[in-house]
């Protein structure tokens, strides 16, 4: 039975949903980094917020997890590539949380507008300072937009509901899109100098860090409000101070930080700043919602190989999982031989799939294709750090999907390109569960896949199949299946044997010496 730990505060439903589909759950919120590390080994699972850091550190210790689950959008917590690289997935909730954090920038800017929180604090303070306290309107007034993405296109909704003119700076941001949202699509020094209102988001990445840079700020329009519900370090917290402090910039709502859990920042007390720890995604429906998703998006992935919302996997629906998983072991077993076989460097890995193959989704085949095909250089690598590995080590990957009548109701084929040339192995299912070989290096053959094989290329003479027989007898090696394919009659022919005992390498050399050989492999698959 899969083990999960959730590690951070979240919804009942959680647990709930992991129990009922018969996965055991262990819920350990508030552990330090190095309780995190010593109990992790015994996870399949972590199911997380924004709190726990999976580091690499963390990673590198949990030794049997498979899958991380962000119940929640940013990723930033987990070291995607680490995670990556030790074949674990990441999956998040994209959608779980987008209304109720659009709905707190919109509370932020309304806070703003009319400084909620500070004439709050004097009127319970018994000053009743009606004079103090002059606010603006939204109507005709104009937000900017930094990201238009799911949080950003609701917030922009909601902001024309209040008529508002909204503009939006968003470098992926397709102009029909924007006419489809409302909003006009400009640049970010245009978006600074018109806006009235600027609200963020967009992940942090490299390229949005410090978007609002003191630089930046300086072209703000005066008496600018700004709202940040997306990502601490999205905006330069001192040059934001100064900004304040100026009077330049009217008024600042930040719920992140640069650095969390914010306990002392040299904004706190500043007039016309406002701050919440957080909270943009902690609502009762939000949370319910991310809850449930993630932990279905695990248990699927935990008990049937179906993968949503992974960052570093292709999408498998847990309906589509059950008909791949046999396609996934024929292509592991077709990249094992190819990879196996061939001593030059691989430049180019293809994969092609016809007939009912070509109907399926063919990213979980290349992945299997490639963990085979890389299994003979790394232990560890497995379908979702393959592709990362191929992209590290140059490996072009190609896949083709034919639409054409094939000899094979279903038919998948791995060529590897050397700088030697091509060669390719192509495989079937019987009876759409079981993996047969039919074709290697351009012959034809009719084999099944065993742990152990024995490939040998020789010369088709008479008289080899008993020498090879006896060679293999003589060493206590007992044949299981044999198969043989040639070119033609006294032309290079392919054996292929399956074998119950372990090869030794003198054996190896002893079927090397036999007449006619050419080349002999032991297979492991
Ligand atoms: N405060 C919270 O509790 C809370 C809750 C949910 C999400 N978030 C954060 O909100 C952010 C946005 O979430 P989302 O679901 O809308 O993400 P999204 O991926 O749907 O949208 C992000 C948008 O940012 C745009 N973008 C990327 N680089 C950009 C750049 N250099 N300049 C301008 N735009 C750029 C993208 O094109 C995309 O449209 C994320 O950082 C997420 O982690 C915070
Ligand atoms: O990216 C997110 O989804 C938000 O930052 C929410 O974070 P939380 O789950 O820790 O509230």
């Amino acid at each position: 039975m899969p083990k999960v730990l959730i590690s951070d505060k979240m919804s009942p439903k959680a647990p709930e949903i992991f129990r009922a589909r018969g996965i055991e759950v262990h819920e350990k919120t508030g552990l330090s980094k190095d309780e995190l590390a010593a109990i992790i080994g015994d996870y399949d699972g972590l199911a997380i917020r924004s709190s726990t850091k999976a580091t690499a550190a963390l990673i590198a210790a949990a030794k049997n997890l498979k899958v991380i689950g962000r119940a929640g959008i940013g990723v930033d917590n987990v070291d995607v590539p680490a995670a990556s690289a030790a074949g674990v997935v990441v999956m998040n909730t994209p959608f779980g949380n987008s209304i109720t954090t659009a709905e707190h920038a919109i509370a932020l800017m309304f806070a703003l507008a009319r400084q909620l929180p500070e004439a709050d604090a004097s009127t319970q303070a018994g000053k009743w300072e009606k004079n103090r306290f002059m606010g603006v309107e939204l109507t005709a007034k104009t937000l900017g937009l930094i990201g238009a993405g799911n949080i950003g296109s609701i917030v922009a909704d909601r902001a024309l509901g209040l008529k508002m003119k909204v503009i939006a700076y968003d470098p992926f941001l397709t102009p029909e899109r924007a006419k489809d949202m409302g909003v006009e699509k400009v640049t970010l020094d245009d978006l600074l100098a018109k806006a009235d209102f600027i609200t963020l988001h967009t992940p942090l990445t490299d390229s949005t860090r410090n978007i609002l840079s003191a630089e930046a700020l300086a072209k703000t329009k005066k008496g600018v409000r700004i709202i940040n519900c997306a990502r601490g370090g999205l905006i330069d917290e001192a040059a934001l101070k100064a900004g304040l402090d100026s009077g330049h910039i009217g008024g600042a709502a930040l719920d992140v930080f640069v650095e969390e859990p914010a306990t002392a920042s040299p904004l706190f007390g500043t007039p016309g700043f406002i701050s919440t720890p957080h909270l943009g995604a902690s609502t009762d429906e939000a949370q319910v919602n991310v809850a449930i998703q993630v932990a279905e998006q695990m248990a699927d992935f935990l008990l049937t190989g179906g993968v949503t919302n992974a960052l570093n996997m292709p999408s498998l629906s847990a309906e589509d999982a059950p008909k791949l998983r046999p396609y996934m072991a024929l292509a592991e077993k077709l990249g094992l031989i190819v990879g196996q076989l061939e001593t030059a460097e691989i430049r180019g890995v293809k994969v092609e799939v016809e007939g009912a193959a070509a109907q399926l989704n063919i990213k979980p085949i290349t992945g299997a294709v490639l963990a085979g095909v890389m299994r003979s250089f790394s232990d560890t690598v497995n379908m979702v750090n393959a592709p990362f590995l191929a992209r590290e080590r140059n490996i072009e990957v190609a896949e083709v999907r034919h639409e054409r009548d094939t000899d094979y109701q279903t038919l998948v084929r791995v060529t590897v390109r050397t700088p030697e040339g091509e060669r390719s192995v192509a495989g079937t299912l019987l009876g759409s569960q079981f993996p047969r070989l039919v074709e290697i290096f351009g012959i034809k053959v009719e084999a099944d896949f065993s742990e152990r094989m024995l490939f040998i290329i020789n010369e088709d003479k008479p008289g080899f199949i008993g020498r090879l027989g006896t060679t293999l007898g003589e060493a206590g090696v007992n044949i299981g299946t044999f198969h043989l394919g040639r070119r033609g009659a006294g032309a290079e022919a392919i054996l292929l044997l399956s074998v119950d005992q372990p090869i030794p390498e003198q054996l190896l050399w002893n079927v090397c010496r036999l007449p006619g050989v050419k080349t002999v492999k032991a297979l492991k698959l």
